[in-house]
């Protein structure tokens, strides 16, 4: 990041903070508990820390992602630790955070543990916020996942991944289970992204550019150079 495009992209973090700290309160309102699923990689650090900041009955609100590395939650890698390091921090502390990995050594062998998990808390989703890669991918939903046409099209929330593109295994929500919100978000930076966004809405096969498959949701941009 250049430190020309750091301003836009810590307002535009504050910005979604303010707008899922309001949707949090709107769901709270009418409901006991709300969920929110939130997506890891580095976009969306400055973001985690903003919302952390929000004023919310954060005991009432689960937290869970909609991708993992199989790491454990000490590696660099883990979506779990980063939410842990920069959302769960001061009166966020309190939320209730779902994780998406297990002991086992492999994601197909925790998958079905993971379900049970998810399938307990609080759908729809309060928000979903989605990240997107330079090929398209969103959560682990990948060009090249082996189990692409599953992860588009299973009703089972969770799935594991395998993709020889990434160095780890992964297991990711499915698009039907991302579907499952009242509001979709996608948090993006850059003019690659922007591209990459642009084709995607000029064609309609979500295999070539998965991210496709949420763009009638509807799907509110944050996008900042
Ligand atoms: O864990 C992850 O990596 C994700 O869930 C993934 O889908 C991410 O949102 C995109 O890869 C964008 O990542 P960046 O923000 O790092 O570009």
């Amino acid at each position: 990041m250049t430190n020309l495009n750091a301003k836009p992209r810590i307002q535009l973090a504050e910005q979604l903070a303010e707008a899922t700290g309001e949707a949090l309160r709107q769901d709270l309102a009418r409901q006991e508990r709300a969920l929110l699923v939130l997506s890891g990689g580095s976009t969306p650090v400055p973001f985690f820390e903003a919302l952390s900041r929000q004023a919310l009955p954060w005991e009432r609100v689960d937290v869970t992602l909609a991708d993992e590395r199989w790491v454990s939650e000490s590696s660099e890698a883990s979506n779990a630790r980063l939410v842990r390091c920069h959302l769960l921090q001061g009166e966020a502390e309190v939320a209730n955070f779902v994780s998406l990995t297990t002991d086992d050594e492999t994601p197909e062998q925790g998958v079905e543990a993971v379900t049970r998990r998810i399938e307990a808390l609080p759908w729809p989703a309060c928000m979903v916020v989605l990240g997107m890669g330079g090929d398209g991918h969103t959560a682990s939903l990948f060009p090249d996942n082996r189990e692409l046409e599953l992860g588009l099209t299973t009703d089972a929330p969770v799935l594991a991944v395998r993709t020889p593109s990434q160095p780890q295994a992964r297991i990711t929500l499915s698009a039907d289970r991302l579907h499952q919100a009242r509001r979709h978000v996608l948090h993006i930076t850059g003019d690659d992204k922007r591209s990459v966004l642009a084709r995607a809405m000029s064609g309609d096969d979500s295999r070539e550019l998965p991210i496709r498959a949420f763009l009638s949701c509807p799907l509110a941009v944050y996008w900042a150079p």
